[in-house]
């Protein structure tokens, strides 16, 4: 939400991690590829939605996001270190994403 471009892209990051983890399964390339993601984490990226210079025309939209982040609280990295250990422990997993949210914890969306 609020930043088309940006969303956009972590749609195509999907769709590729997706293709090519069928790819590596009907190849036989021997390496799995699952999609990990987060809602809000404490990082550096969050400070971004205070600068006009990262958003541009989107930047008037920086309380929605504020609000979001107020509603659904942050996740500390450490959370996200956890998801992405399961994600390389567990070999039964390709293509698979991982969403972390405060509200679910770790879950996965089934398309
Ligand atoms: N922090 C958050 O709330 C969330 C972050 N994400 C995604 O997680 C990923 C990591 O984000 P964070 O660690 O939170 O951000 P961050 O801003 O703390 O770290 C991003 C890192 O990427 C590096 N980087 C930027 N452009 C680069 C380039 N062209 N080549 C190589 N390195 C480059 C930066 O130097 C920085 O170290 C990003 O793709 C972000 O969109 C996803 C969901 C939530
Ligand atoms: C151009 C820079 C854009 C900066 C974007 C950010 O600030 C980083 C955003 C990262 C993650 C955003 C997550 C948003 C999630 C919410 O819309 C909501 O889906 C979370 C639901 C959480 C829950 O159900 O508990």
């Amino acid at each position: 939400a609020h930043c088309p471009v940006y969303t956009a892209s972590k749609h195509g990051v999907l769709g590729f991690t997706r293709s090519l983890a069928e790819a590596s399964r009907l190849g036989n390339y021997g390496i799995r590829i699952n999609a990990l993601c987060p809602s809000f984490v404490n990082t550096a990226i969050l400070d971004t939605i205070n600068h006009e210079e990262n958003l541009g025309n989107f930047y008037q939209f920086k309380d929605g996001v504020k609000n979001l982040i107020k509603v659904f609280g942050v996740l500390e990295p450490s959370v996200i270190a956890d998801g992405f250990v399961q994600l390389l422990e567990d070999d039964s997993l390709n293509g698979a994403v991982m969403k972390i949210t405060t509200t679910k914890g770790v879950h996965f969306e089934n398309y």
